[in-house]
């Protein structure tokens, strides 16, 4: 008989997981916590229970919305008869992305993303929902689903990254495997601190591999159980997984700093992990700090659905001190003790699927993949097929810079021998021959390539006027981010006041930090332009609105923004020159010459510096300086120029407060040639 434990019970009920036991309890079925399992019967029986007082309470009366944006929610009232109209049904192949909900409901894509938001669910305009999602998303619309194969969402599906031949594994085929573990919080709470102690700690570094070399994740050993650590911190990762559809992560280990409390990452990973139904241990770090409030933690984690276990809630939480390494170890049984009661299984004796962890393009070894193995074993000469990218497995790698032959589930492992490079997310499978992956491969790059052609034009500043003129636009939406919330604010009250009869300049959302990933995201489900004040993307952020062709802008002054603002809408922004960044470089440490000034000893992670080009000083996103670059050099030389991959030592103009973490961005303007 199958088992269900009662955490998830609670989701698909949308109780608590004490509110649960409580039921379970009076119906005499003994459990203590949210790990416990019952066994399906009585979970179905109690699923029944529940939703037959649900019914009465209801009372027959349907929930709704007087939004009226929602022209369906009227056809639902004028239907709300005995007779479902077939137009109140949608059909549903299992999953549906985020947008192709949303075409179907006949919404805009944004109000449903809010609408998930309301329900906890960060999703992207691409992501796939399932079925229990859409269910009760299409309920809220007053529509049905079923779930007929529908062959009209087969044909556009492009299925770029779908699996193909998913074999189903027979119960006895399956054996236990390692859990795999991301860790999440919110910048400076200490993850990569964590990360690094733990695979200290546990991982031996073999004679051969004596020098561990970094691939993206790590296998600890913790008494003898194995555990997974995916070590690409930030939610980025996590979140660009998921949009795939890729759910690596089984368990996920929140960590929020003492002394600093739940801050807006914190939220969001909660949400990321609570969406994708991932297991949460909260590790409360820096416990040894003198202004430490680990209460204060556990009271704010409350107010999102985290009741510790110690206050009758299911959420463990465990204080640490990363960099005194207390308590580690106390953490990492509770992650073992969640992964023991998780029965994660899996069988090795079959063709591997995984995901790609990370990849890029080495120079001596061409395209380099951290994939994790989740299913079946992967072997030296498998034809492998990851996104767009094809080939065959090359050469392994292990976590301990071993060669290996073979590697099974939950284990990462860097993989050579992709014709290309793949992104971080991509679901990776072995097909019987090469003559099959590369077919398949080519047939997902046509598709690809197809979709980009059809791509609907975004909203762009420079082409701005045309697009209201042409009647294309009626709203011009904006995203403005700011590094205080005074500016923020004081931007966003004076842009909405350059509305007009024709545009109205509407603000989908603000906040304080850098440009990121989510900030696209939304940005391209509601069309938006994305403002910056005093704060750059991120490169995640860049990469991505370059691929989406999201329009982003940053300014240092208001009038500046407004004065674009005013002149696109008019169709008279001049955009003579036009700004390109060339590279970027993170400071690794600083030295102070006298007379000179502080010297930022620097590696250049992309692109490349010019000893001419202007310079721009980031920490945590948010501009603190601009303007020349003083001097540049590698060794004791002067340079002109020093490429991504090297080390070099960088002076900006007349200034001096430069930090180890710090980010220079290197930059320069182009002439923009305009045809009349
Ligand atoms: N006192 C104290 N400091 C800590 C502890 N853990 C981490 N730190 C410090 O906090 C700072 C940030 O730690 P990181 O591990 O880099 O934090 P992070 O969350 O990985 O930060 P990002 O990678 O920037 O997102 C560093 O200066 C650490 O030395 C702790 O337990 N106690």
């Amino acid at each position: 008989m199958g088992k269900v434990r009662v955490y998830k019970l609670a989701q698909d009920l949308e109780l608590s997981s004490s509110e649960v036991i409580e039921l379970l309890n009076e119906l005499d079925v003994d459990v203590s916590s949210h790990m416990s399992t019952i066994d399906t019967k009585t979970s179905e029986l109690l699923m029944e229970m529940v939703l037959d007082q649900e019914a009465g309470d209801i009372n027959g009366t349907p929930n709704v919305d007087t939004q009226d944006e929602n022209k369906n929610i009227d056809n639902q009232e004028k239907n709300n008869g005995e007779n479902e109209s077939e137009e109140n049904v949608i059909k549903v192949d299992s999953s549906l992305t985020v947008k192709k909900l949303a075409e179907k409901l006949e919404v805009e894509p944004n109000s449903l993303m809010q609408e998930l938001i309301g329900l906890g669910i960060m999703a992207t305009i691409n992501q796939e929902l399932d079925e229990d999602t859409i269910e009760v998303i299409a309920d809220e619309y007053g529509y049905e689903v079923t779930t007929e194969p529908e062959e009209e969402i087969k044909e556009e599906d492009l299925g770029l990254n779908e699996l193909v031949q998913d074999i189903e594994d027979n119960p006895e085929d399956l054996q236990d495997r390692p859990a795999v573990v991301t860790v999440m919080g919110h910048v400076d709470h200490g993850k990569t601190t964590l990360l690094d102690v733990i695979r200290k700690a546990n991982v031996t570094a073999s004679e051969a591999g004596g020098i561990t070399q970094h691939i993206g994740a790590y296998q600890a050993n913790i008494n003898g159980d194995k555990l997974t650590f995916l070590d690409t911190p930030g939610h980025e990762a996590f979140t660009s997984m998921r949009a795939r559809g890729a759910q690596a992560t089984d368990i996920t280990i929140l960590i929020v700093a003492a002394d600093d409390g739940v801050m807006p990452q914190t939220v969001e990973a909660i949400n990321h992990a609570q969406a994708a139904e991932v297991p949460i241990i909260v590790a409360i770090n820096k416990i040894d700090r003198h202004n430490a409030q680990p209460e204060r933690v556990k009271q704010e984690l409350t107010e999102y659905g985290l009741v510790p276990e110690e206050w009758g809630g299911d959420t463990i939480c465990v204080p640490i001190s990363a960099l005194k390494k207390e308590n580690i170890d106390g953490l990492l049984e509770m992650v073992t003790l969640v992964a023991e009661m998780e029965e994660l299984k899996a069988n090795p004796d079959r063709p591997a699927n995984g995901v790609i962890v990370e990849a890029e393009l080495d120079k001596g070894r061409g395209a380099v993949a951290t994939v994790l193995v989740q299913n079946g074993t992967l072997k030296i000469g498998d034809s492998i097929v990851a996104g767009l990218s094809h080939g065959r497995v090359r050469a392994m790698i292990d976590d301990q810079g071993e060669r290996i032959e073979e590697a099974g589930p939950s284990t990462p492992v860097e993989v050579l021998g992709f014709n290309s490079v793949p992104q971080a997310g991509d679901l990776l499978q072995v097909l019987e021959d090469e003559k099959e992956v590369r077919n398949l491969a080519e047939d997902r790059q046509s598709k690809k390539r197809q979709q980009d052609l059809g791509q609907k034009q975004t909203v762009s500043l420079d082409d701005l006027f045309e697009q209201i003129q042409q009647g294309e636009i009626k709203d011009l939406n904006l995203i403005i981010k700011g590094d205080v919330q005074g500016s923020v604010e004081a931007v966003k009250d004076a842009i909405v006041q350059q509305s007009t009869e024709e545009v109205q300049v509407k603000v989908v959302h603000s906040g304080v930090g850098a440009i990121r990933e989510a900030d696209i995201m939304l940005a391209t489900a509601s069309n938006a332009i994305v403002i910056g004040f005093n704060v750059r993307p991120d490169n995640n952020a860049r990469q991505i609105a370059e691929k989406e062709k999201v329009d982003v802008r940053t300014y240092r002054v208001i009038y500046k923004a407004i004065e674009d603002i005013r002149a696109a809408m008019e169709g008279l922004l001049d955009p003579d020159y036009k700004e390109i960044v060339l590279g970027r470089v993170e400071v690794r440490d600083t030295f102070g010459i006298p007379k000179v000034g502080t010297i930022a000893g620097s590696y250049v992670t992309s692109g490349k510096v010019n000893r001419n080009a202007q310079a721009r000083l980031l920490r945590d996103g948010v501009v603190i300086f601009e303007g020349d670059i003083s001097s540049l050099k590698r060794f004791q030389d002067d340079v002109r120029e020093v490429s991504q991959g090297y080390e070099c030592g960088i002076g900006l103009e007349n200034f001096n407060d430069i930090k180890q973490g710090d980010v220079v961005e290197i930059y320069d303007y182009e002439e923009v040639k305009r045809t009349l």
